[in-house]
């Protein structure tokens, strides 16, 4: 057996959340949140996606978030990989933040949509090379049989970008999810954690206090 009592998962400080002064907008408490984690844990833009697959059976992995703007909060993948076969034909999904060294947890959930053709291509050319001739390899999560295989595909991969340094492949996807729903929850050494989430009705936001 695994002792896993006694593991810390806060800093001995937290901070205060107050829901009461909080923004009416849940986009600018996050980006005001993201911000902070900035300075206090490694990849705070680092995400869980859910998703559901054709069986109606959850999924999920770590993808990093590429933007919060107006049309939601975006991810970048191929439309081909399995979360991207999910999303079209179920296209709705969950974003999980955890920010450790802040107490911090950001839930959200809504329906998802791809970008404009040129936002993807752009969001794909604005990656390092390496990461261009990573997506160009593609067959993501598909069986590796042999790794000079992938060893032959990057190859191919990197010679494509070189010379074509201006074209993304057309799978690659930037995902915007537009939430219903975004709940923020701040750990406290007293267990009454401070929970609050906004929920979209009509036009506007709803904002409540949930148990802990
Ligand atoms: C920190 C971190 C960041 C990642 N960022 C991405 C990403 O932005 N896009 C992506 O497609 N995969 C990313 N991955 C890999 C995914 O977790 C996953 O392994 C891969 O996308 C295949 O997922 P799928 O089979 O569900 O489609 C990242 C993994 C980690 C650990």
């Amino acid at each position: 057996m695994v002792e896993l009592r006694g593991w810390p998962s806060f800093p001995e400080e937290l901070p205060v959340f107050t829901p009461e002064t909080a923004a009416e907008d849940p986009r600018t408490l996050f980006v005001e949140w993201l911000t902070e984690a900035g300075e206090h844990v490694l990849a705070p833009h680092a995400v869980t996606l859910s998703t559901v697959d054709a069986d109606g059976a959850p999924d999920a992995r770590v993808v990093i978030l590429k933007d919060v703007g107006p049309a939601g909060w975006a991810v970048a993948t191929s439309s081909e990989s399995p979360k991207g076969l999910q999303l079209r034909k179920d296209p709705r999904a969950a974003l999980t933040f955890f920010w450790p060294g802040r107490g911090r947890q950001v839930r959200l959930r809504g329906p998802v949509s791809p970008a404009a053709a040129e936002v993807s291509a752009a969001d794909f050319l604005a990656r390092p090379p390496a990461s261009r001739v990573e997506a160009f390899i593609g067959h993501q999560s598909q069986v590796l049989h042999d790794p000079a295989d992938l060893d032959a595909a990057a190859a191919e991969a990197e010679r494509w970008v070189s010379e074509n340094p201006e074209t993304a492949p057309e799978t690659w996807t930037r995902y915007l999810v537009d939430p219903d729903e975004v709940e923020f929850w701040q750990a406290s050494h007293d267990r009454r954690h401070v929970r609050l989430r906004y929920r979209k009705t009509g036009g506007s936001w709803v904002s409540e206090r949930l148990w802990p």
